[in-house]
């Protein structure tokens, strides 16, 4: 009976082994697969193009996203961008069959860096802005034969070609909106978002999410939004010609009524002087006073350096004299009051960049600019000499025509100030309209929010290795108390 007993025993240790070590395998097996399952795949991209054809110059920006993934938030992004040569297609109003040829090096580049497969899949846009408003403005024929002009070249790509048109105000200020709070990825949390300003050469756009009011008192101000299954009332508005180019030219035609020979203008370095003609200032339809009745056709513009005297220059050329709403910015304008915090982009943040005004009160930026603009022409010109002397000169004005366009304009205070971020780019992407624009077309955006797996993924993992591994131990349990009672009974027989 000793020898069975022993033999029991050991036939009961082997199974104590088996089942140990089968069932340290399932565990790990079943841990195992539960990670491998959802380790992504070798990452294969979509990609998608967007041209921004500016007043100033076209831009192709080239976003990429997980192929599997279209519809997750955060996931589309700039993987590189490329500066047509010369001006704006605007610019090509002279030869307008000539402003397609200007987009074709861009074009090819993109070609070498989009995998052939993905070329036929590729949607490609191109959107228009301030510039080509104003064209056609002043003459829609010729803005209609620039447009085909590009239209040809973007239809000869391996591309598929979504369309070429002008945005309007309110999408250029919404889509820009819709970028800036995708990349800084506050859509899908549904929490606070961030306001938008962007200023081009030719318009600027304000948009920020405000209360419901605002389709009520002006409908042409609202823009409502269902992402991620949040809903966003959004109040934007576009000023066209307050770009700081066309600011420039209100801004100079202010000062040139009196037909003077010279002008002597606080907006620009003292020292600085340079012959213009009037065409050049009165050309555009956004200078709305007329060309003053002289025989001369150019004047010397002179600087005399005093960002005070110039921010009074530059509150001129906006119209706060009356309001048919219960508040406005200016030039009759609704604007509801500002929510922060804001996102300033391209111009904004080119010319706060340049002049080290990016932080720091509204006051010290004040200070900082009084001092450059008084700055002589020479000296600055000594100090940046591979700054293009056109941008260089026009600095001080561009720096006091921002700090009165927030403060007059938009009515930031030195309380606000510092809500307002310059921004360039958000995680490697520019903040501009062109990536809203392209999630919008797209449907990349879903108005719902996507059904998500209750327990995220390392949670799933856990909870089933202790499942296991309570099991095991239960398993092992059962084998340690049924193992005694059979042999106490063998024992007494
Ligand atoms: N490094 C740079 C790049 C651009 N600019 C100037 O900034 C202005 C606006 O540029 P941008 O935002 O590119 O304007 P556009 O998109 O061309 O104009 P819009 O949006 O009005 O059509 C232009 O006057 C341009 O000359 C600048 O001062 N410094
Ligand atoms: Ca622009």
């Amino acid at each position: 009976t000793r020898s069975q007993r022993t033999k029991g025993k050991n036939a009961w240790y082997k199974a104590v082994i088996i089942i140990t070590v089968l069932g340290i395998t399932a565990i790990v097996a079943l841990v195992t697969t539960a990670v491998l399952q959802n380790k992504p795949l070798l990452q294969k991209y979509k990609y998608g193009i967007v041209l921004d054809a500016g007043s100033s110059h076209t831009a192709v920006y080239i976003y990429e996203w997980p192929a599997e993934k279209d519809n997750d938030t955060g996931r589309v992004q700039q993987t590189h961008s490329c500066k047509v040569q010369g001006a704006g297609i605007s610019s090509y109003s002279v030869f307008p069959g000539q402003a397609g040829a200007s987009l074709k090096s861009c074009m090819k580049e993109a070609e070498s860096l989009i995998p052939l497969s993905r070329h036929h899949e590729t949607p490609l846009y191109l959107g228009a802005t301030a510039g080509m408003r104003l064209l056609r403005m002043e003459n829609q024929s010729l803005s209609d034969q620039v447009l085909w002009s590009v239209e040809e070249v973007l239809r000869s790509s391996p591309f598929s070609y979504q369309g070429a048109r002008i945005i309007t105000g309110q999408e250029e200020g919404a889509f820009g909106w819709v970028t800036v709070n995708y990349l800084s990825d506050r859509l899908k949390q549904g929490s606070g978002t961030t306001g938008a300003l962007d200023l081009g050469g030719a318009s600027t756009q304000i948009s920020f999410v405000a209360n419901q009011d605002v389709a009520e008192e002006s409908a042409e101000n609202a823009v409502t939004f269902r992402l991620y299954g949040n809903d966003y009332f959004l109040y934007t508005h576009s000023f066209l010609c307050y770009g700081k180019d066309q600011a420039l030219k209100l801004a100079l035609a202010q000062q040139t009524q009196s037909g003077d020979s010279s002008v002597l203008d606080p907006c620009f370095h003292p020292g600085y002087s340079v012959d213009r003609s009037y065409f050049s200032v009165y050309s555009s339809p956004c200078v709305m006073a007329g060309k003053p009745l002289v025989s001369r056709d150019s004047f010397t513009h002179v600087g005399a350096g005093n960002a005070s005297l110039c921010q009074e220059v530059v509150r001129r050329i906006f119209n706060f004299s009356s309001c048919s709403f219960s508040r406005c910015s200016f030039n009759r304008v609704y604007q509801p009051p500002l929510q922060g915090p804001f996102g300033a982009f391209s111009a904004f943040y080119f010319v706060m960049n340049f002049l080290n005004l990016t932080s720091g009160s509204l006051e010290s930026s004040r200070e900082k600019l009084e001092r450059y603009c008084s700055r002589p022409w020479t000296q600055i010109k000594q100090q940046h000499p591979d700054v293009k002397e056109k941008y260089l000169a026009e600095y001080c004005f561009s720096g006091s025509y921002i700090l009165s366009l927030l403060t007059d304009g938009y009515n930031f205070t030195s309380d606000t100030w510092t809500d307002i971020t310059f921004i360039k780019k958000i995680s490697g992407s520019d903040a501009g309209w062109t990536l809203g624009y392209m999630l919008n077309l797209t449907n990349m955006i879903p108005a719902e929010a996507p059904d998500t797996p209750p327990l995220p993924h390392v949670g799933y993992v856990t909870l089933l290795f202790f499942i296991s591994l309570l099991l095991f131990f239960l398993l092992f349990l059962c084998f340690r108390f049924l193992r005694p009672r059979r042999n106490s009974q063998t024992q007494m027989i």
